[in-house]
């Protein structure tokens, strides 16, 4: 069984992304299995190293938005892809918006190792 962690590094982690350019997010959406069963609405790609993304877990506390407390800000901006599942788009033909952009992120970290197991938000 897929572990929480994996599952974070598969729907999250894209450290050196090959350059998709506008197809990006419909090439990795599939990629990652995103688009099994149904085309999964909203999802990041962060573009870094994983050691780097798993520190955030020691930086910034904050409050998640399902009011959970275990919710921690990168103190850097990272550079993330944004997928958009397009309006008209119906399964199996999951097709999405591809936006790259660089924000601060916002992970949830759960577990001993203390490591992200939900993306939050970005700002
Ligand atoms: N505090 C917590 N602590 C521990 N666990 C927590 C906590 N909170 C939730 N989980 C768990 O995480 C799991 C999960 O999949 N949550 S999810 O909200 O659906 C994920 C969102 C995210 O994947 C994506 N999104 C969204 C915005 C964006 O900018 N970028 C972007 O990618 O959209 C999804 C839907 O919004 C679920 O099992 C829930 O129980």
């Amino acid at each position: 069984k897929e572990s929480r962690a994996m599952k974070f590094q598969r729907q999250h982690v894209d450290s050196n992304p090959t350059n998709y350019g506008p197809n990006y997010c419909n090439e990795m959406m599939r990629r990652r299995q995103m688009t099994d069963g149904r085309c999964k609405p909203v999802n990041t790609f962060v573009h870094e190293p994983l050691a780097d993304v798993q520190d955030i877990c020691l930086q910034g506390n904050v409050t998640c938005k399902n009011g959970q407390p275990n919710c921690h800000q990168s103190v850097s901006k990272m550079n993330i892809t944004d997928c958009h599942l397009r309006r008209g788009s119906r399964y199996p033909r999951c097709t999405y918006e591809t936006t790259q952009e660089d924000k601060y992120i916002i992970v949830a970290c759960e577990g001993d190792p203390y490591v992200p197991v939900h993306f939050d938000d970005s700002v």
